[in-house]
């Protein structure tokens, strides 16, 4: 079994300190920093922009895995690059030429992926599957942390799953949204290889030892 992936939002960080917490997860067995970039538009939340992105490149040390909750996200995507992104996630709904922004984003030498909401059927990815190299399965409405968890986000990846095969490509499951240590190993037997987790990381007592709890969960 390939190697599963932890991905903390910073979101549930604590933006008055945030360095401390970025050296928390540099020091610790999680893998990428997911980055939630909210515009106020697309969702009904504004969370941080460009210049937070910087500082958090400046110090962190690994995979930067950013999700766009904005509209019209081609505007931002060679800004993304230069901030040394790594992979740029953009919502299945926010595009009008999907295909285009996908082949952009590549273009600009980062990984492309695609964010399903909860209302969003697997089966819409069809054409443009073999081209992304994470579909991202919302399992909380997007817009905020501390979200409880969707129980369907099972089904949509078993159906993601299945579409990957009968397509042979190689990309990656990604779930973002109400993720703990109670669903983390369903989600993985599902066929998931990304886990984002916000709250249950930062709010708990001993973060790093809630990574290694979650990471033991599915390992
Ligand atoms: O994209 C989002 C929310 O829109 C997520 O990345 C959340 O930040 C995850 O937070 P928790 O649900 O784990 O608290
Ligand atoms: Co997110």
């Amino acid at each position: 079994m390939s190697k599963k992936i932890i991905a903390p939002s910073l979101l549930a960080a604590n933006f008055a300190n945030l360095q401390h917490d970025i050296e928390m997860v540099n020091q610790s067995e999680a893998d990428w920093f997911h980055l939630d970039i909210m515009d106020g538009v697309y969702v009904p939340n504004i969370s941080f922009g460009m210049p937070v992105v910087k500082a958090i490149a400046k110090y962190a040390k690994k995979i930067l895995d950013a999700h766009l909750m904005i509209v019209e996200p081609d505007r931002y995507i060679q800004t993304f690059a230069d901030l040394g992104v790594n992979n740029l996630t953009v919502h299945y709904e926010a595009c009008t030429h999907l295909h285009r922004t996908i082949q952009a984003i590549k273009d600009a030498g980062m990984k492309a992926g695609v964010a399903l909401n909860p209302h969003t059927n697997i089966d819409l990815l069809e054409d443009t599957i073999s081209d992304i190299d994470i579909v991202c399965i919302m399992s909380v409405n997007p817009g905020f942390g501390g979200q409880s968890f969707i129980e369907n986000t099972y089904d949509k990846v078993k159906d993601l799953k299945s579409l990957i095969k009968a397509k042979k490509t190689k990309t990656l499951i990604e779930i973002d949204g109400g993720v703990t240590s109670k669903n983390a190993k369903k989600l993985v037997d599902a066929g998931a290889d990304i886990l984002v987790a916000g709250s249950f990381i930062f709010k708990s007592e001993n973060p790093p030892q809630t990574i290694i709890e979650l990471k033991n969960t599915i390992s």
